[in-house]
């Protein structure tokens, strides 16, 4: 990993770091927000710094929420660390949208392991975020002896809009190997197999055939996912939100989940006056925040 910038931030510092992926076959860019504690002379500190994987939508880069969310004061505050990874492969060679548009191709990857030409050679984002990201920075970051972070275990995942659907699905998708402690999303996309954006990516990375479209739906994951304890989804979306009744739909997730062990732990929060941006991101983080240090252990 090469290190290209690192910023002072709030009481610790984001370090933006380029590596070359060996599933999406490109360079990738990701930011990393090391609090406070990670610099802190403190020995008594017995276990590492625990993580949270924040994934961005249609058209960021790993710089959209490191800049307007507001993730570093509360990582600070509980003893988090951040992850920021980018929403797809890019570069000249990367496969795009033909019909140019933002909501498909370069910084739409929707997390998923695409299938089809020609999008199939790079855009691995599935396997690029849930497996090699975590374990390229956890041979970064803890070379030098006892692991001060943890990339691998004490790992909770969130999102927004597209990055909400990436974090949902790989949520369910891992969970019966506990591969995140907790999940929660802002607007995000819950139902991509119904709603145009999702069509749209769906059939461009995973083609025509439907049946291949629920191994990263939601709405279809949530169904055959067994959930234990009192693990909970924690969902904000504004009814202000432009993309509300065509794209998000927040409904058909709480649908999908009635009569399954997921009925009443699906939460999700329809809040008053607020729209898709980031001020409405930045507001609630402080809640997600709170959620996701009390299944890491930190509260
Ligand atoms: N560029 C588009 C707007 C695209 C947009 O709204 N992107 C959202 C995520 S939408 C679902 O995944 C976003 O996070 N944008 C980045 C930001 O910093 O706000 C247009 O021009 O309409």
């Amino acid at each position: 990993m090469n290190i290209v910038k690192e910023q002072g931030v709030c009481g610790g510092r984001l370090i933006k770091l380029s590596h070359d992926s060996t599933s999406t076959k490109t360079c990738m860019n990701v930011n990393v927000y090391l609090p406070k504690q990670y610099y802190a002379q403190d020995s008594s500190r017995n276990r590492p710094i625990p993580t949270v994987v924040y994934l961005s939508g249609l058209t960021c880069t790993p710089d959209n929420a490191s800049e307007k969310a507001f993730w570093q004061f509360q990582a600070d505050k509980y003893g988090f660390a951040m992850v920021f990874p980018d929403t797809s492969p890019r570069g000249d060679q990367v496969a795009n949208d033909p019909e140019g548009s933002w909501d498909f191709g370069q910084g739409a990857g929707f997390y998923l392991n695409a299938t089809q030409d020609p999008y199939a050679q790079h855009y691995q984002m599935y396997d690029y975020v849930h497996t090699e990201l975590p374990q390229t920075l956890d041979a970064h970051f803890n070379k030098n002896g006892a692991a001060k972070l943890d990339f691998l275990d004490n790992v909770a995942i969130t999102g927004h809009s597209m990055g909400g659907y990436g974090a949902i699905c790989g949520y369910l998708k891992g969970y019966a190997e506990k591969r995140y402690k907790s999940c929660s999303a802002f607007a995000p996309i819950v139902n991509p197999s119904n709603i145009p954006w999702g069509q749209k990516a769906f059939k461009g990375y995973l083609g025509d055939e439907r049946a291949q479209w629920q191994a990263y739906d939601p709405c279809a994951l949530i169904k055959n996912v067994k959930r234990v304890g009192d693990d909970k989804v924690l969902i904000h979306v504004g009814d202000a939100d432009p993309f509300l009744e065509k794209h998000l739909k927040p409904e058909l997730l709480l649908e999908a989940a009635e009569s399954t062990s997921w009925e009443d732990h699906v939460q999700v929060k329809i809040v008053h006056g607020f729209d898709h941006s980031y001020y409405f991101v930045s507001t609630f983080v402080p809640e997600h925040a709170k959620f996701h240090a009390k299944n890491l252990g930190l509260i």
